[in-house]
């Protein structure tokens, strides 16, 4: 039973950028047999690449295509890897509260090597991990009330967390009635 016919809307992951949401998210969904949308590849398609997007048209209309692509993501059900910002979006925040969000977190020093000579255009400059942690300072209220549960990916293998997210959300078996 897909989680679209439990009636259990899409199963969502946010956080921060490097958190895990587009490598952990592909590999739920694989677990779960549930097809697998991320919102920033809904933008690529779409309008091209993201940097690009930012340097011609400014973090705004960025924000305005990802609330599209986070819709048509939601719509498609399954597991969805928002990007790192959407959750900025009060529209997007008001959908979310229709599915079931888990927020994957990681610690500062482990994200330094993950977003090492990153493609992000919110970290390009002087020092990425500086500004990765001033943007998560900001937006960590606002991704914990959004959340129904957190992981946190920062030890241990890819494979744990994915495992603990789909023991999270598969749904139980129905009682057998005698
Ligand atoms: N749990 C994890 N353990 C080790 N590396 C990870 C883990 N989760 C993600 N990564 C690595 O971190 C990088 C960023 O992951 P990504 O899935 O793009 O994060 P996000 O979509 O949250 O920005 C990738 O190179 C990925 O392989
Ligand atoms: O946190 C953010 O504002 C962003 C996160 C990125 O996605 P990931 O969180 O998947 O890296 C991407 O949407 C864009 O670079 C902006
Ligand atoms: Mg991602």
């Amino acid at each position: 039973m897909t989680s679209a016919e439990a009636g259990r809307g899409a199963l969502v992951l946010i956080g921060p950028m490097g958190a895990g949401k587009t490598s952990v998210g592909r590999r739920v969904a694989r677990a779960l047999g549930e097809t697998f949308s991320d919102t920033d590849k809904i933008v690529v398609r779409d309008h091209g690449p993201i940097r690009d997007l930012f340097l011609a048209h400014g973090e705004a209309h960025f924000r305005a295509v990802e609330r599209d692509a986070v819709a048509e993501a939601l719509e498609r059900g399954g597991v969805v890897a928002l990007g790192g910002g959407a959750v900025l979006d009060p529209v997007t925040r008001e959908r979310l509260t229709q599915h079931r969000v888990v927020l994957l977190t990681v610690a500062p020093h482990v994200v330094a090597s993950r977003i090492h000579g990153d493609e992000r255009p919110l970290l390009g400059g002087e020092d990425p991990a500086e500004r990765w942690l001033r943007i998560y300072e900001e937006r960590r209220p606002i991704y914990e009330a959004a959340a129904d549960i957190a992981f946190d990916t920062s030890s241990g293998p890819l494979a744990r967390v994915v495992d603990d997210i789909v023991a999270w959300a598969r749904p139980v078996p129905a009682q057998e009635t005698p």
